[in-house]
């Protein structure tokens, strides 16, 4: 298959993107299963490209262990067009490599997640914008837009059996069968018309500016967490664990067992990325990230990756598979808390909690953990929003509750769906 690659207007801000480079004809909107979408602040000196993609033209079945094969076969379907910008002009003029993909990787290996590089993406980074199309491939669809104005219903019946298997879980962690598990559960959404993600995704970007936007294949929110940042030798990560209402940050920077919930979180990103870099990096103290909704704590970590890393297959991928899955959605140890999350969660994770970004051609690219999202199910017409929090042998379990309600709030606003 050929791309053509060409230079196209900036625009400002995600809102602008959409508008001026997926227009819809009259009467429709996007098809919100075929949108993929990465935009997000800065990571320390790492800035993020705004990436939209849509219409689904190269799509694949993988899992983190098999994405690295994927990957290859993917991008090297695509050649440039005799009027592109070869691939060559368009790594000197952005410092991406040329084609450029979405992903999506469930929680656990079994979950089916997903690489896709789409029919038209747009990229804008600091150098410049470009339009990436799929050549000769059917016009881009779209749904048409109801004519009625959605209505929007929370079913929220998780709470009670949810207390039942946090308090089931801390008696096991007060046992000292693992130090810390994370369990999360799930609300439902429902539309009385087709939900419009991009406009989900619109309103999140104002409202969460230091979050990082994401959609692939029907996951879509907003992630306060980056997993790992792989460009030009470097990996950078966010990690978060410990959490407060805002206004009680002095307490949680006091508090030990958020302390400690946060320290384990950071110590499996430390670990896991060591072995893989010659040079590490981390705050010595979380410091805190406040958000509209939540408070955390926060450390930031970057190294520089060794040779064998970058040399071998898709970096950030090679960087994934040691990552993922962090205490910070897991717990630890990793592989007790793994068992403790099947024995006590009732929930489907699916690809909550996993890994949601982009890639090059190099296989440099970001992902974030997929937190504060819903999936579109599908009917298109319902979302399951999940939430989960780590769990500690002192864990209050209303306390925790009330934590997930508070996580759930950016994706229930946009709905309208809180007071
Ligand atoms: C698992 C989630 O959050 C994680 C990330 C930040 C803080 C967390 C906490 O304090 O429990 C969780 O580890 C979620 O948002 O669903």
């Amino acid at each position: 298959m050929k791309l053509r690659i060409q230079p196209t207007t900036t625009v400002n801000g995600l809102a602008h993107a959409l508008t001026t480079h997926f227009p819809t004809p009259p009467g429709t909107q996007l098809d919100s299963s075929q949108l993929s979408i990465w935009h997000g602040p800065a990571l320390m000196d790492a800035n993020q490209p705004l990436l939209i993609g849509y219409g689904n033209s190269i799509q694949f079945p993988a899992t983190l262990q098999t994405a690295n094969t994927t990957w290859t076969t993917a991008r090297d379907t695509l050649s440039p067009t005799d009027d592109s910008l070869s691939f060559e002009e368009f790594f000197s003029q952005s410092h991406l490599q040329a084609p450029i993909g979405f992903f999506s990787f469930g929680f656990n290996q079994e979950t089916p997640g997903i690489i896709q590089i789409q029919q038209r993406t747009f990229v804008q980074t600091s150098a410049g914008a470009w339009l990436l199309e799929i050549e000769g491939d059917t016009p881009l669809t779209f749904v048409p837009i109801p004519g009625v104005d959605p209505v929007f219903n929370l079913i929220d019946d998780t709470q009670a059996s949810w207390l039942t298997s946090v308090t089931g879980l801390v008696q096991d962690l007060q046992a000292g069968v693992a130090q810390k598990t994370v369990l999360a559960r799930d609300v439902i959404i429902q539309s009385s018309t087709p939900i419009d993600l991009s406009l989900v995704l619109r309103k999140l970007a104002d409202a969460y500016p230091t979050c990082w936007q994401f959609a692939v294949a029907g996951l879509a929110g907003a992630t306060p967490e980056m997993l790992a940042d792989v460009r030009l030798g470097l990996v950078r990560s966010r990690v978060l664990a410990g959490t407060c209402t805002p206004g009680n940050e002095a307490d949680l920077v006091d508090s030990i067992k958020d302390l400690t919930e946060h320290r384990f979180a950071a110590d499996s990103v430390k670990d896991a990325l060591a072995p893989l870099c010659t040079q590490l990096s981390a705050n010595q103290k979380p410091f805190i990230l406040q958000l509209p909704n939540v408070s955390h704590l926060a450390t930031d970590v970057q190294g520089e990756l060794a040779e064998t890393t970058v040399s071998e297959g898709a970096p950030l991928i090679s960087v994934l598979q040691k990552l993922h899955p962090t205490a910070a959605v897991c717990g630890t140890p990793r592989e007790v808390a793994f068992e403790l999350i099947a024995k006590h969660e009732t929930t489907l994770r699916g690809r909550y909690a996993g890994p949601v970004g982009w890639m090059d051609a190099a296989g440099n690219g970001a992902a974030g953990l997929a937190l504060r999202c819903g999936q579109l199910q599908a009917d298109k017409q319902s979302m399951q929003l999940l939430a989960g929090c780590g769990i500690m042998p002192d864990s209050n379990p209303e306390a925790e509750l009330a934590e997930t309600r508070a996580k759930l709030r950016p994706m229930l606003s946009v709905f309208g769906l809180v007071s």
